[in-house]
């Protein structure tokens, strides 16, 4: 069949956050009947778009059908409406874990059905502009995957081409331990009943940008990150080096182990920032970091950290054998942040050696420490274990002690993002 981009019909089965942007910026969407008259009333004004009562509609209809669902509920999903899918149609999906979205289609597609994936990485509230998007070629030729490539154009994203278990395992790296480092903050935050900002060591620079990202994770829904670590089989792995790295690192903390510990962190972070990159420039900057505080207080009053939770990622990629920047093309805004003020602290020799001379002699930050690594462990357990309801519980107890807070910090971090994406882009 001669498909072109201007007689296409395309369908999105989900209509939530990503697939609303990715309506705005596409065709024909389609839904089910308890949003159907909201969502026809939202989209009244949106010229080429069509909201169907349900996935039948749009599967029957559409030459590319996009599934933009909880990556938990995708096999139920296809299930309902892949028999409805038009003969010779295009399947793919916008989940953020490609084996049981792969998994789905093959079981539940007819067989003359072709699956091109894809991954835009990114949130819905970030400009795609720019941004990776991953392109899966499943199972279809190389006219079809090129069909699919022309429609998504209009995104102006980077197109990344990698197989589904490539595509788990980089992402693994990139978001599943990002996110579980970041939640663990907010964790250890909330068992030590403390709104880190209001508190006089946690200002400026480097904690910004953990304040600021905590913050926007836990306003967020948590089936987005529950369903990327908890179905990605990489995820598990990675994650507990994490929480053992971290484990490991405060043990020599408390243990009072200076020479083992400096030796331990800079070993890894000789092996993860290699000699050589000392001329290129940072990715985040002073100027940049300190812009976006939620504390009026100013940088020479920011005391020193013992920054574990950083410590331990470098030791983390390098007992993984990760070099971060080789996923640069892969990468999340989130994620360049992470990579930012990692490297920020571990190309600068004076800041490390005082984060770890603070690790030893500075007791202040132990119980902050202690809790970080309960967290650690038990967000590795939550994930291992594989149960998403103690992960939405876990998840969303700590969303409700932060959530008086959300407005204000997302006004800063979203500032802060367009900011600091535009210094860091994936190109880096
Ligand atoms: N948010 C993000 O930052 C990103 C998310 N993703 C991935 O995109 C996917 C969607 O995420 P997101 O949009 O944020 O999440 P949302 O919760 O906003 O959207 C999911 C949507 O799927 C709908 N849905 C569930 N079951 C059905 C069904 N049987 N028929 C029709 N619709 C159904 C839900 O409807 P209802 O609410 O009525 O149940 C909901 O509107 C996820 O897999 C996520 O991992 C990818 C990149 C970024
Ligand atoms: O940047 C991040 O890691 C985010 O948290 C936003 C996000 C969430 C899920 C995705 O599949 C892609 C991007």
């Amino acid at each position: 069949m001669g498909r072109t981009k201007e007689d296409a019909s395309i369908g999105i089965i989900g209509m939530g956050d990503m697939g609303k942007m990715y309506a705005q910026r596409l065709s024909d969407a389609g839904w089910r009947p308890e949003n159907f008259e909201s969502l026809k009333q939202e989209f009244a004004s949106q010229k080429g778009v069509t909201i169907f009562p349900n996935g039948h509609l749009v599967s029957r209809i559409s030459d590319y059908i996009l599934y933009s669902v909880e990556a938990g509920v995708i096999d139920k999903v296809v299930a309902q409406y892949g028999l409805s899918t038009k003969v010779g149609a295009i399947v793919g999906g916008q989940t953020s874990c490609k084996a049981p979205e792969l998994a789905a289609f093959e079981k539940h597609l007819p067989s003359d059905v072709e699956i091109v994936s894809c991954h835009s990485l990114h949130g819905p509230k970030v400009n795609p502009q720019g941004q990776p998007l991953v392109l899966i070629q499943h199972r279809a030729s190389d006219e079809s995957l090129k069909f699919v490539e022309n429609i998504l154009s209009s995104f102006g994203s980077k197109h990344v081409y990698l197989t589904g278990e490539m595509h788990d395992r980089i992402t693994a790296d990139t978001q599943a331990v990002t996110h579980a480092a970041f939640l663990s903050m907010g964790t250890a935050w909330q068992a030590n009943n403390q709104f880190p900002w209001e508190h006089g060591r946690w200002v400026g620079g480097i904690e910004n940008v953990k304040i600021n990202i905590t913050l926007r994770i836990y306003s967020n829904k948590w089936h987005v990150y529950a369903g990327l670590a908890i179905l990605n089989p990489a995820a598990k792995q990675q994650i507990r080096q994490y929480a053992e790295s971290v484990t490991d690192l405060y043990k020599l903390m408390i243990g009072g182990q200076r020479e083992e510990l400096k030796r331990r962190v800079k070993a890894a972070g000789a092996s993860v920032f290699r000699p050589g990159s000392e001329g290129q420039d940072l990715l985040l900057k002073d100027e940049v970091l300190d812009r976006f505080s939620l504390s009026n207080r100013p940088r020479e009053k920011a005391p020193p950290n013992s920054h574990l939770s950083l410590l331990a990622i470098v030791d983390c990629w390098s007992k993984l054998g990760i070099v971060p920047y080789d996923h640069m093309i892969c990468s999340t805004p989130l994620f360049r942040l992470w990579l930012g003020v990692t490297e920020y602290l571990f190309r600068n020799q004076d800041l490390l050696d005082e984060a770890l001379d603070t690790a030893i002699d500075d007791s202040t930050f132990r119980s902050d420490d202690l809790e970080f690594t309960f967290a650690a462990r038990a967000w590795s357990d939550c994930v291992s274990f594989g149960d998403f309801e103690s992960y939405r519980h876990r998840f969303e107890r700590i969303a409700e002690y932060f959530a008086p807070r959300f407005p204000e910090a997302a006004t800063l971090g979203n500032e802060m993002m367009k900011t600091i994406l535009e210094k860091t882009t994936s190109n880096n």
